[in-house]
């Protein structure tokens, strides 16, 4: 799914309001009528209190029109203009005559108003900023904003949660609506995916107003959404008459005394990924725990016995994965070196030889084209500097990415794997990922889809799926806390298997939960 610019959707709406021959005042009326349409569906004329709090620009225009639809179907509304700018727009004005017409007074709130009582099982629409949103708000909305979060009553932000920018990060959190729910205008927002901005929301849902699809299809975004759908194609099936040489060999490089752990997490997962053949290259002191719990993967011992001091190997592996528990030992920096200068093979690379490419940049030059790395923020930040917000990471990314010609896999709640100017948002994955190892999984299977004969940009966009799809199918068994490492792994299989499963109906979802419910 495509993430739109603020500047694509204006551009969009006006596209679709020319070739569908349209007013622009009937696509917010497209708009306030999904967003009852959803409302009406769960609240089934509920007498609860829904508080519409609506600004001067189009944004407030859609909570005009919606409390017109609510007051026509019997909800019991409040209606308050956020009286923030003279500058009001022409489709807000046409839906508050509308109201007005219907005898719906709104109350008009500015810096010198007394904020309405709001009930803790009111509703709150927040209708105030939209995608337009382009200076900091005023004090008083401020306060506003604060009164509205101190009722605690559920919040319905409309397309994006009011103060949110499109394109710049929180600089006062005050001044941000915390939604518990955004229904958002035809494509989810970048803001919603970024650590920064995407604590502002609980959950999204995309309505469809019905944009142009010729505009939408044709547009090239910079940032697109990576679920089923979209890896789907990306899997290569396997062929009847292949054989382990068809799936690849894989070199795992890692490991140090202690940390022998993270080569097994990583070899494990390269292997339940796919890869026909799988060794891994640790010191001497790694040999025997790897043999004994990993009978399937092939080992080869460095001279070091704690440390790696050569990394020198006779396979000629279709893919490296190297970093994972290595350390920064000097004898394992000048093996690296060594090792980079004379590499053919395809990079995966990980942790400390991350963090060794980011105190001597001058490394970075004799990367293959097209590695993979895969930075936790942390060996982000010391590769790419720090940022000032998750937008200008993005850019410097992008920018690093370029430089080196390389794919960089941004891991965090939602991973983005950056390459060629372009960002691939990721959709799986859960809190209990938050744990040691994961990462090192996360290397094994992009690894592994490498092995494979995935391109590095493939590897690391269905990669980051399945590692995420894995976690959220083992959290099920494990809850969040218990989650390990080990049990991604475990679940790669069965992240494979849901690639294929079509989601069954709601309804059937739900009469299958109740059957297990009386079942216990
Ligand atoms: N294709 C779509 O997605 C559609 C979007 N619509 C709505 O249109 C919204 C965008 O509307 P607008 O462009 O009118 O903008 P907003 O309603 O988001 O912003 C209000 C206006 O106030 C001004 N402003 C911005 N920041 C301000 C601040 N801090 N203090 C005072 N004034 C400020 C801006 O100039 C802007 O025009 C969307 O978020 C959505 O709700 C719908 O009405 C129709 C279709
Ligand atoms: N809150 C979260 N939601 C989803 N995925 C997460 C979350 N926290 C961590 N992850 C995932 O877990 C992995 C953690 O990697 P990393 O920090 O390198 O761990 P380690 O070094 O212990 O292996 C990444 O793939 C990341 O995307
Ligand atoms: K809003």
């Amino acid at each position: 799914m495509k993430i739109f610019s603020a500047q694509q959707i204006y551009a969009a709406d006006k596209f679709t309001i020319k070739k569908q021959e349209i007013t622009s005042d009937a696509l917010m009326e497209r708009a306030a009528v999904q967003i009852f349409n959803w409302m009406h569906m769960r609240m089934q004329g509920a007498p609860v209190k829904i508080h519409l709090f609506c600004g001067i620009g189009n944004n407030g225009g859609d909570g005009m029109a919606l409390a017109r639809h609510l007051q026509e179907h019997g909800y019991h509304i409040a209606v308050y203009v956020v009286n923030y700018s003279k500058k009001r727009s022409d489709d807000f004005l046409l839906n508050l005559e509308r109201l007005k017409e219907r005898k719906v007074w709104p109350e008009f709130l500015d810096s010198g108003s007394e904020f309405p009582e709001i009930g803790r099982d009111d509703i709150i629409v927040d209708a105030i900023f939209g995608i337009g949103l382009n200076r900091p708000a005023d004090d008083w909305v401020v306060r506003l904003i604060q009164h509205l979060h101190a009722s605690q009553a559920f919040i319905l932000s409309v397309d994006i949660p009011s103060g949110l920018f499109m394109d710049k990060g929180v600089q006062n959190p005050d001044a941000v609506i915390k939604a518990n729910f955004v229904l958002s205008f035809q494509a989810p927002k970048l803001p919603f995916f970024l650590p920064g901005t995407g604590i502002y929301l609980n959950e999204w849902e995309v309505l469809d107003i019905g944009l142009d699809p010729e505009y939408l299809t044709n547009t090239e975004t910079d940032y697109e959404l990576s679920g089923k759908n979209e890896v789907l194609p990306l899997y290569i099936p396997r062929e009847k008459f292949s054989h382990k040489g068809t799936y690849g060999h894989a070199l795992v490089v890692g490991g140090s005394k202690g940390k022998i752990g993270a080569v097994h997490s990583a070899s494990k997962a390269c292997l339940v990924t796919g890869a026909g053949l799988v060794t891994a290259y640790v010191p001497e002191c790694g040999v025997l725990p790897l043999q004994t719990n990993l009978p399937e993967t092939m080992v080869i011992a460095d001279e070091g016995v704690d440390v790696l001091n050569k990394i020198k190997y006779d396979i000629e592996p279709k893919v490296i994965a190297i970093g994972i528990g290595m350390g920064q030992e000097v004898s394992t920096i000048q093996a690296f070196t060594t090792f980079l200068d004379e590499n053919k093979s395809p990079l995966v690379i990980d942790a400390d030889a991350l963090n060794i490419l980011a105190t001597n940049k001058a490394l970075l030059k004799r990367l293959p084209k097209e590695s993979v790395l895969t930075p936790h923020p942390k060996e982000l930040e010391r590769l790419i500097g720090k940022w000032k917000d998750d937008f200008d990471k993005l850019k410097k990314a992008k920018a690093f990415s370029k430089k080196y010609a390389c794919v960089l896999i941004i891991k965090g709640a939602h991973s983005i794997v950056i390459y060629d100017g372009k960002g691939y948002v990721n959709t799986t994955g859960n809190p209990g990922m938050a744990t040691a190892g994961s990462g090192d999984v996360l290397t094994g299977v992009v690894t592994g889809l490498v092995a494979q004969g995935y391109s590095p940009l493939k590897a690391a966009v269905f990669g980051t799926y399945l590692h995420g799809r894995a976690g959220d199918i083992a959290v099920e068994q494990s809850g969040y806390q218990a989650l390990t490492a080990g049990d991604i792994c475990n679940a790669i299989g069965k992240a494979f298997i849901d690639l294929f499963v079509i989601p069954k109906p709601p309804e059937v979802q739900e009469q299958a939960k109740e059957s297990e419910q009386e079942k216990s």
